[in-house]
């Protein structure tokens, strides 16, 4: 290790975002209106922001599907313009508002069909004699390792999102972005997965798209509000939660600092945020 001291201790991490000036439209219309972000590495940022903020987009443009002008920096190599292909090789993973595994698959296929870039696909699903380290640390981490030879269709919902951060994991990214993760989820379900995604922060950086403010409030370490296609507020949860923009655009007025605890629960984590953020 040749560390300058200012960095975490253990090994050197990378991971770190840095967006400037982001800008997308769709035939005249600017659905991301000149974003700076920047994640640095291992933070365990929440973007928030009501239907239609841009938050999808941007992520969009950030992987290479959504055509952007600014400037989008992965540890410092610049990426906009890139191909969805080259951002994934540079290290960085997403997933999507439903989850995309291979169903008649297993658990174990999947991630090594997600790990093995460069294998035929005779060879990936032949049964291998030894599982690959990096498979077996994420069947561990996921909590999968129990149902490692069940068809990945036969998990539950909240499995199969698990599984699919394991086939980010087993890809080497280093920086996840993960939309909705924990919609339709039961509670105990949003708890694991909060309590993975904090693992998964020890050694990659994590952005998380999400509405579901119980969520947020247990498991954010950062917190960035979009609202039509801008950075509205960012900071702790306690900074964006006490700016009184961020209350406005939740609630549509001006609404009282103290939090006056939310009755509802979280069911129904994709509904609109008219919730205390
Ligand atoms: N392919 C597209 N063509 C035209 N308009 C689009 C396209 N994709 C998104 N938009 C528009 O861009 C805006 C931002 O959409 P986006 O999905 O990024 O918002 P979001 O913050 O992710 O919303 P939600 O929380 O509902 O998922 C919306 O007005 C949406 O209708």
């Amino acid at each position: 290790m040749t560390g300058t001291g200012s960095e975490p201790s253990g090994s050197e991490q990378s991971g770190s975002l840095e967006v400037r000036g982001l800008r997308v439209t769709f035939d005249g219309f600017t659905a991301v209106d000149g974003v700076d972000l920047t994640v640095g590495a291992g933070d365990l940022r929440f973007l928030i922001g009501p239907n239609g903020a841009g938050k999808t987009t941007l992520v969009d443009a950030v992987t290479g599907l959504a055509r952007a002008t600014g400037s989008v920096r992965f540890d410092g190599r610049e990426l906009l313009g890139s191909s969805v292909q080259k951002i994934a090789r540079a290290g960085i993973g997403r997933t999507f508002q439903t989850a995309a595994v291979f169903e008649e698959l297993t658990v174990l296929q999947n991630l090594d069909i997600a790990a093995g870039a460069g294998r035929g696909i005779a060879t990936l699903l032949r049964q291998r004699a030894t599982v690959p380290e990096s498979v077996e640390r994420a069947l561990e981490t996921t909590g999968l390792t129990a149902h490692r030879d069940k068809p990945a269709g036969t998990l539950a919902h909240g499995q199969k999102q698990w599984l699919e951060i394991g086939m980010l994991l087993v890809q080497d990214v280093r920086l996840l972005l993960l939309d909705e993760p924990v919609a339709g989820m039961s509670h105990d379900e949003r708890e694991a997965t909060g309590r993975l995604l904090e693992e998964v922060a020890e050694e990659h950086t994590v952005v998380v798209i999400e509405h579901d403010m119980d969520f947020l409030r247990s498991f954010a370490r950062s917190v960035t509000v979009l609202h039509a296609g801008a950075v509205l507020s960012e900071g702790t949860v306690a900074e964006v939660r006490a700016d009184p923009r961020v209350q406005e655009v939740y609630l549509g007025h001006e609404a009282p600092a103290s939090p006056s605890a939310a009755s509802a629960s979280s069911e129904g984590a994709s509904a609109p945020v008219a919730q205390e953020v």
